[in-house]
């Protein structure tokens, strides 16, 4: 009797997974052009920033968008943070962040009316966060200002803002630095270092601009066709010192070998 309780109690006992998202055969087609994403394995660990990387229309948003439930994947798998998108979807988005395909906000209100809408949403917003959050996304000097008169990098960083708001451990960014002028992307850069290095955030980071994101990531992946040709590692890929562009365009001449 006390050595199945025992055993009962050592398989109760899950493992912390080191994983951010895991991605196990994912794939999606659109019912009009049956264009999508296919076969898609992936895995992220925990605190890593991952480059998306792939030309106009190789999938990438796509491939962001099944991982937030925005589209319903047709096959496969997705965890993010050790829960089940599809069977468990509050709490796998629970701890997660994102800007793919919502760049908008009320233009009538200013930034911190903006946020503070969107801390209804989520769980333990104090106001003292909000401010906190348009201070790291550079908006402090115009939070007061109607979002209507922001330019698109404005607009850019107030949506970083609002998926920082949270303190989430995965953030989703499709193309965070579209619109954004050298200050707003170095800020941006600095901020994915800090929260990646010193609290363990783990970013998953679309772009078709290598040479920007070179210096941030320390994961990269290349889509073509809507297919992941190659993922890893930068110091392994990178081993015999090529550059993103290099890789990128190996990658894409060979067809890859998958992760
Ligand atoms: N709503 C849609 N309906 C039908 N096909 C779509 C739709 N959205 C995207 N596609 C197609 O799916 C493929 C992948 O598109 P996706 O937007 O994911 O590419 P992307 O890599 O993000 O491109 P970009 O760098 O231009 O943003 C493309 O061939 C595109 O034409």
């Amino acid at each position: 009797m006390m050595q199945r309780q025992e055993a009962e109690l050592t398989t109760s006992v899950v493992a912390p997974s080191l994983s951010a998202v895991e991605l196990t055969n994912v794939s999606y087609a659109y019912k009009k052009g049956g264009r999508g994403i296919h076969n898609i394995h992936l895995t992220v660990g925990k605190g890593e920033v991952f480059g998306l990387f792939g030309p106009n229309g190789s999938g990438k948003t796509t491939l962001l968008k099944a991982m937030t439930g925005l589209c319903k994947i047709d096959e496969g798998e997705i965890s993010l943070l050790g829960h089940d998108l599809e069977n468990d979807f509050e709490r796998a988005m629970e701890g997660v962040g994102c800007v793919v395909e919502q760049a908008d906000a009320y233009m009538y209100m200013n930034a911190y009316q903006n946020l503070k809408i969107a801390a209804r949403y989520k769980q333990d917003v104090s106001a003292a966060r909000i401010h906190e959050v348009l201070d790291q996304v550079g908006l402090s000097a115009y939070k007061k200002e109607r979002v209507s008169r922001y330019s698109l990098g404005m607009k850019q960083r107030l949506a970083l803002g609002r998926a920082l708001l949270h303190n989430p451990q995965l953030v989703l960014l499709d193309e965070p630095t579209n619109g954004l002028d050298v200050e707003g992307i170095t800020l941006v850069r600095q901020l994915i270092t800090e929260l990646s290095q010193e609290h363990g955030v783990t970013f998953i980071i679309s772009s078709h601009l290598l040479g920007e994101m070179e210096r941030l990531c320390t994961h990269v992946g290349f889509m073509k066709d809507g297919m992941l040709l190659q993922a890893g590692p930068v110091n392994n890929l990178q081993g015999k010192q090529h550059t993103f562009e290099e890789l990128y365009a190996q990658a894409i001449t060979s067809g890859g070998a998958g992760q």
